[in-house]
């Protein structure tokens, strides 16, 4: 078994960001409000995930009702009007090309960037949280970038209270899709000491290396069919589809120009997984790490698609006692952390992770290992991220 592995081990204590408050769906007298608080959101990106959080919240009316909210998915900005949506567009939803209608309008409480890029989704991401209205983003790439600057965007427009409420700032969808891990450093590990993470945290190779070690298809359709299911990342659409020959990037390439195809580069790459990682380390250590290859203060960085043409089977199968990938020696206070394709023994919980899969072990001082499983990519499990977020408000 073969699987894109991220890891990293450290020995000095969590200095996370203040929890969150509220999340889990409650029965107790707030939620029962009589008239449902109106939330007017607008959505930046209408491709596989921000369809998803259509569908879902369309979907859920009961439980908004339940909850004492109304969900109203006010607008939608996409990239081309024109284009036939595959997801019925809420009575009485504008769908617009230009973030201003949405940036502009004062009547949205709650700006859901999924359009996926570092610039201009940054700029709609830092406008909405200093204006004052709640954030919801599933950009890894954003947040791995630029997580500490908009949290300081946040806690400086929360000083002056825009809105006269606190803005509220939510991400859980940027790192393994459905699984809640980053509520779960938030939140549930604070008393804890986390001393390692490891795992499989992305999801459109592990479908590739899955489907090729038990599917037996070839590299390239194994690609494609994650494409097609949109686990792939948006990348430049100058960027070739298949990467038989794979780019010999040292950072990742420029996200934020639109695609006509999904291109695979950031996932196949690492850079995605990488993103991830940087993203989880800052959660559990406090610490930023760098993005660049090589050097101190980066996570190593070893993609799937390598130069033999991507295909792992071209290694040789180690012995089935090889030890676990993810064993890391602690030495002092130093952070090791890398993302690379490993073979992983059958006896180890990663080997029974396939598809779009993922799985993230985090050892800790009380709890041990703890894993958590689930979809890491994909139109509903990303979705509903990003409306538990949505609904957290
Ligand atoms: N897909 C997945 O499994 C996951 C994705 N994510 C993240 O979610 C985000 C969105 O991903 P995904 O839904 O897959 O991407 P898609 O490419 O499917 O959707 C992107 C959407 O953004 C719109 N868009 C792109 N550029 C612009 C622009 N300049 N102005 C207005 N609209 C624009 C596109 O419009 P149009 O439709 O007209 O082209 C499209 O609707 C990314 O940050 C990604 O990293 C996170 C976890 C999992
Ligand atoms: N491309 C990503 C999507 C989710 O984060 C992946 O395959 O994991």
């Amino acid at each position: 078994m073969i699987a894109l592995v991220a890891g990293l081990s450290h020995s000095l204590l969590v200095g996370g960001p203040p929890t969150r408050t509220g999340g889990a769906r409650c029965a107790s007298s707030p939620c029962m409000a009589e008239s449902p608080r109106k939330l007017r959101v607008g959505l930046v990106g209408g491709g596989t995930v921000g369809g998803g959080i259509v569908t879902i919240l369309e979907g859920a009316r009961e439980l908004q009702a339940s909850l004492g909210v109304d969900v109203e998915i006010a607008t939608i900005c996409v990239r081309d009007k024109a284009k036939p949506r595959d997801f019925p567009l809420p009575a009485g939803c504008a769908v617009v090309d230009d973030v201003e209608e949405i940036l502009g309008d004062g009547s949205i409480d709650l700006v859901c960037e999924v359009m996926g890029g570092t610039t201009l989704a940054k700029e709609v991401v830092m406008r909405s949280i200093a204006d004052g209205k709640h954030v919801v983003t599933a950009n890894k790439a954003l947040i791995a970038a630029a997580l500490p600057e908009l949290q300081e965007k946040l806690a400086e427009a929360n000083a002056k209270q825009v809105l006269g409420s606190e803005g509220k700032f939510g991400f859980e969808a940027a790192v393994c899709g459905g699984i809640p891990i980053i509520h779960a450093l938030q939140r549930d590990f604070l008393g804890d000491e986390v001393s390692q993470l490891s795992g499989i945290i992305n999801g459109c190779t592990n479908f590739i290396l899955s489907n090729m070690a038990q599917g037996g298809l070839s590299y390239s359709d194994a690609l494609k069919e994650a494409s097609a299911l949109g686990y792939a990342e948006a990348a430049p659409r100058r960027r070739r589809l298949a990467t038989r020959h794979p780019p010999r990037h040292t950072s990742p390439p420029h996200a934020a120009s639109p695609r006509l195809l999904a291109d695979p580069t950031l996932d196949v790459g690492g850079f995605d997984a990488r993103s991830k990682l940087k993203i989880l380390i800052k959660l559990a250590f406090g610490t930023d790490v760098g993005e660049r290859v090589g050097g101190r203060g980066t996570v190593k960085l070893l993609g799937v698609a390598k130069r033999d043409g991507g295909d792992p089977r071209a290694a040789p199968p180690l012995p089935s006692l090889t030890p676990p990938p993810l064993v890391f020696r602690r030495d002092g206070d130093r952070l090791s952390a890398f993302v690379s394709p490993c073979f992983v023994p059958t006896s180890n919980t990663l080997a029974s992770i396939s598809g779009a899969t993922n799985a993230v072990q985090i050892g800790s001082a009380n709890l041990g290992s703890t894993v958590l499983v689930g979809q890491g990519a994909g139109r509903l499990p990303t979705a509903n991220s990003c409306v538990s977020d949505i609904l957290d408000i």
